[in-house]
């Protein structure tokens, strides 16, 4: 299908001027709007097919407009086709890498701003004042991560109010009903890791008391919604604008900002997600987005972020009968024209999307891509990159290195049973024809197969597994006696000392003395009395519950090749520098437990930060990691961690398991690469010889970016491969 006709030529700004020309539509000036207009050799025909893949696109649901399975046929065709894109054009598509790297003009920095700002970021401020100024009112800072994009962003909430903003100027220019209050304050939202990181920065980092902030996050959150109008900050997350619109909790969402900036905006690329919709029903008079990685996979992503900035026409409707344009096309028939939805189609749909995940590099695709890169992300994006503003920068050097190590005897043997298991029930599918249709369980397969590299525990003592067999520990242990009646212990309790007691009898004798030791070794027995539902169950003094080491015998706790091979590099890094500092990133959050206990044991004091802390809980481990000299490894989830941390206190990056998406890794290299560091950073990489994990990194280089950048994984990410791939995956 033909949209547009050009003349080939190089790709210029002129080129991507002449485009935006022709492809405008009631752009920064109105025009009248007609199908014809827009594009003349389209026939209405075809841009009804196009507007039934919007459809999908906008929803996340197949809205039936005459033929629901073409459309999702032609939705999958159209990934298909992008990924192909993808692997074709790789080059092309990492010359987004910069925007507007280097620029002329720069702002003095506010005076109630403390710390002097480097020269990029004055240039960001000359930029973003005049980008409020702008039509655009906003827009995305998308600077390599640890540049500094928190002090940007507070650096022109304090520059703007030098100014004098006027609340009543935004509350004229916003389309805000008018039924919102306007506030006068900066909404900040974040992922939770962030939040405690905002505080600090701004309390740091500018004068004291110039600043009023408030943090909405939390239980008890809602106290004090009637201030919001007091604040220069009210700092929230992601999860709760998320909870608050799902549960129609209309606080938030009731209020006109007068600017919402998203930090880790990328957390949003997924226009069908519960949490961009959230996002996007926010009203505000300027809209920032800050990410270094705004674009992971697809040029799809970017549009959830022009669709929250608002941009007329690239966020825009627009109706094929009238004039008519709207943000949301979700309703059977336009609120404002009440023409049907489908005679509406999305501009950027039609101008970038369709075009360049049809005809990629060439055509209108290669068109769709200059006007892209040369007209629309100048317009409204700020990329500086750590290579190129080097300069500025003066950081240290970063070494990657890939260690690989080889299993044992026994852990071979372990792995090798579980992958012919693995291999067949994939084969299974494979004969059944039916490999498309078991994501989940092939993901299961995947899970296990690379659990099983990081230690055997994990796949033997998951509490599915447990639970399936009926035990309550690991196969691997024979029986142990209870430390008090010296019997084989009965529902064993494993104690931080590594004894083992029945847990009726821990029960009984808590019932009489009120502080428990162990008779064996003396050591103090905690019993958790806090969790409602295991009243009774000892923990692992330091870990959760639900944690793997309440479910192994840690008498005789056995280690792994890569737990080996990290307690290797630990001591390297204390021969070379005795202060120096690590954080350990691992996907399961069990390995992590079982890196803990066994550091612990020989005496490395660690702090471990995973999804399921509360802030406080996050803050006290960033804090003694950061300010407890004898405290040297940070054990992370990638997927707690990885993004917004500062933790140039350390020099060292270690990943127990590859991810699927290298640019997830660079999230968690870039806690440590960063402004603030001075030291060389060393990054290792672990991996096993002749497993999986290598199957991953060949996928991975075989893919590029293709991956879904889900951080830790989920089994959506494994949608993201072909049949192809999932062979090559489960191959010989
Ligand atoms: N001008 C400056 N002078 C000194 N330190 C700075 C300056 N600007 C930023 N920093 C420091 O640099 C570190 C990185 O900043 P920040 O966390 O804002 O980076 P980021 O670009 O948001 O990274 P990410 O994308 O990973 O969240 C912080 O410790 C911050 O205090």
């Amino acid at each position: 299908m033909r949209i547009h006709s050009h003349p080939s030529s190089s790709s210029t700004e002129d080129e991507a001027d002449n485009l935006m020309n022709e492809a405008q539509v009631g752009g920064f000036v109105d025009t009248d709007l007609t199908a014809e207009a827009v594009c003349p050799n389209i026939t209405k025909g075809e841009c009804s097919i196009k507007i039934k893949e919007e459809q999908v696109e906008q929803d996340g649901v197949i809205n039936d407009v005459g033929n629901g399975g073409d459309i999702l046929l032609m939705w999958q065709k159209w990934e298909e086709e992008n990924d192909r894109w993808m692997e074709e054009n790789y080059a092309l598509y990492l010359d987004f890498n910069s925007q507007n790297e280097f620029m002329t003009e720069t702002a003095e920095q506010p005076s109630d701003l403390i710390i002097p700002l480097l020269r990029y970021q004055k240039e960001w401020l000359a930029w973003a004042l005049k980008q409020e100024e702008s039509i655009v009112r906003g827009g995305i800072l998308a600077d390599d991560m640890g540049m500094g994009k928190t002090v940007q962003a507070i650096a022109l909430v304090l520059a703007k109010r030098g100014i004098g903003q006027a609340i009543s100027d935004s509350g004229l220019l916003s389309p805000a009903p008018c039924i919102l209050q306007a506030v006068k304050g900066t909404l900040v939202i974040c992922p939770v890791v962030a939040v405690i990181q905002w505080v600090n920065e701004i309390e740091r980092f500018t004068t004291k008391g110039s600043n009023a902030i408030f943090v909405y996050h939390g239980a008890n959150r809602e106290k004090n919604i009637c201030r919001f109008a007091e604040y220069d900050f009210v700092i929230t997350t992601y999860s709760t604008v998320e909870t608050e619109y799902r549960k129609n909790i209309m606080i938030l969402h009731s209020m006109n900002w007068n600017r919402i900036i998203l930090d880790e905006a990328h957390c949003v690329k997924n226009i069908r997600s519960n949490t961009t919709r959230a996002i996007l029903s926010l009203e505000s008079s300027y809209k920032w987005a800050l990410s270094g990685t705004p674009l992971q996979n697809r040029v799809g992503e970017l549009y959830s972020l022009v669709h929250f900035l608002q941009i007329i026409p690239y966020s825009y409707y627009f109706c094929e009968d009238c004039d008519c344009r709207a943000l949301d096309n979700s309703s059977f028939e336009c609120p404002h024209c009440h023409h049907q939805s489908f005679r509406h189609f999305c501009w950027w749909n039609r101008y970038i999307a369709s075009p360049i995940q049809s005809q990629g590099n060439h055509g209108f695709g290669r068109d769709a891509m200059v006007l892209l890169k040369h007209k629309i992300l100048k317009t409204i994006m700020l990329r500086r990159t750590k290579k190129g503003r080097a300069a500025d920068l003066g950081l240290p050097l970063k070494i990657v290195t890939l260690r690989k190590d080889c299993f044992d005897v026994k852990e071979e043997e372990y792995y090798r049973s579980l992958w012919d298991e693995s291999r067949a029930q994939f084969n299974m599918y494979i004969q059944a024809g039916t490999l498309m249709n078991n994501y989940v369980n092939i993901f299961n397969l995947l899970t296990r197969m690379r659990q099983a590299v990081d230690h055997p525990y994990l796949v033997e003592c998951s509490s599915s597994s447990l639970a399936r067999s009926g035990r309550t520990t690991n196969v691997g242990y024979v029986e142990q006696t209870c430390g008090l009646c010296h019997d084989p212990a009965k529902d064993p309790i494993v104690n931080s000392c590594t004894h083992v007691f029945c847990k009726s009898c821990l029960i009984n004798i808590s019932a009489i003395v009120e502080q428990l030791s162990c008779p064996s070794c003396f050591k103090s027995i905690t019993v958790d009395f806090t969790a409602n539902d295991q009243k009774t169950k000892a923990t692992i003094k330091g870990f959760r519950s639900s944690s793997i080491l309440n479910r192994i015998c840690l008498d005789n706790f056995q280690t792994s090749t890569k737990i080996e091979a990290l307690r290797e590099e630990i001591r390297f890094m204390i021969e070379r520098e005795g202060s120096a500092k690590a954080i350990v990133f691992s996907q399961f959050t069990s390995f992590l437990d079982l890196i803990h206990y066994s550091l612990q044991k020989s005496g490395i004091n660690c702090v471990q930060l995973d999804g399921s802390m509360t802030i406080t809980a996050r803050d006290s481990a960033i804090t003694r990691f950061t300010s407890d000299p004898d405290c040297i490894i940070f054990l992370m989830s990638l997927k707690a961690g990885g993004l917004s941390l500062n933790l140039t206190v350390a020099s060292h990056v270690f990943f127990m398991d590859p991810w699927w998406n290298a640019a997830v890794e660079r999230q968690g290299e870039d806690r440590i690469h960063r402004i603030g560091q001075f030291k060389p950073t060393r990054i290792v990489r672990f991996v096993i010889e002749n497993t999986i994990e290598e199957r991953i990194l060949e996928l991975q280089e075989k893919k590029k970016l293709l991956f879904e950048g889900t951080v830790g994984g989920a089994s959506e990410a494994l949608e993201e491969l072909t049949e192809a791939d999932l062979k090559f995956l489960f191959v010989t």
